[in-house]
């Protein structure tokens, strides 16, 4: 039976793994940092996104790489608002909104997003009150600690699969407590959010072990540090290496693949579904 996520006007069907285009519109943002800062750039490059097998078009307005410094409430907002607003109304795009800002969650969600993406998991003062205000599906993200320090010494007293497991399952539990129907959230483990190459190696290897929450698991890899330390890559030549990565993701249960490069990681990802789903309608 099609598993379906109700977000906003539109429904995101999830019985099948689905893309979800990165549009960062932020001037600092890793690998494609300040291109997109202008409107008209970011909506053709959504365009292109959404042509090339998107479900899902992902606007952030405040960068979350490693080292980053935090934005105010009004940057945030006069980044994200035009292009989410123009993304609803002239590409009738299921938008997700990158924020961990009750204020960004509430406008852009009047502005029509679909879906609100929180890398910090709602734990916000207010967050998860205006989450629940927006009626929208939430994607809980772990990270340890913040952008700025993050990665200068990630360490964990369990194994990392653990420690992931442990903190989405008190987030979502908050989130139920306070009245976020569990239909509406999703998990996503955090790649590269406070661990090391070997942490986000063993995460993905294990990353069965959050299957056990029973929620849609959305994951990001593309471009991502772990394979520019394996593979000696720099950030614009990690194509290959993240296609390897989705496939894995895929067979280890992601349902939902933030990316760059939507055309290529769609191939990879159908392929991978079509050996995977292979058979199942005759069992
Ligand atoms: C904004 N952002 C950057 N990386 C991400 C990831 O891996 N997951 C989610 N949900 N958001 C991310």
């Amino acid at each position: 039976s099609p598993t379906w996520l109700p977000c906003g006007r539109h429904r995101l069907d999830l019985s099948y793994p689905r893309v979800m285009g990165i549009l960062n519109v932020t001037p600092d943002s890793f690998s494609d940092g300040g291109h997109h800062i202008a409107v008209d750039d970011a909506l053709r490059h959504a365009e292109r996104m959404l042509a090339e097998g998107a479900a899902i078009i992902d606007v952030g307005g405040e960068s979350t790489r490693p080292g980053s410094q935090p934005v105010t409430t009004q940057q945030e907002l006069d980044r994200v608002a035009p292009v989410v607003e123009r993304l609803v109304c002239e590409l009738d795009a299921l938008v997700s909104v990158d924020t961990s800002n009750p204020d960004v969650m509430r406008q852009a969600a009047a502005l029509g997003a679909g879906m609100i993406n929180d890398v910090r998991a709602l734990q916000r003062e207010g967050a998860l009150e205006a989450a629940l205000g927006t009626g929208l599906p939430v994607c809980l993200m772990h990270m340890q600690g913040e952008p700025q320090d993050m990665q200068q010494a990630p360490r964990y007293d369990e194994p990392i699969e653990e420690a992931v497991h442990g903190f989405l399952a008190a987030r979502v539990a908050a989130c139920e407590a306070a009245g976020l129907r569990r239909e509406r959230l999703l998990i996503d483990p955090g790649f590269g959010f406070g661990k090391t190459v070997e942490h986000n190696l063993r995460l993905l290897k294990r990353m069965e072990r959050l299957a056990e929450l029973e929620l849609p698991l959305l994951v990001g890899l593309s471009r991502k540090s772990l394979i520019g330390k394996v593979l000696g890559r720099p950030v614009e030549e990690r194509l290959s290496g993240g296609l390897a990565l989705a496939s894995l993701a895929v067979e280890r249960g992601a349902r939902i693949l933030r990316v760059h490069d939507v055309g290529p990681v769609m191939d990879a990802v159908n392929m991978t579904w079509a050996v995977l789903r292979e058979g199942c309608e005759h069992d």
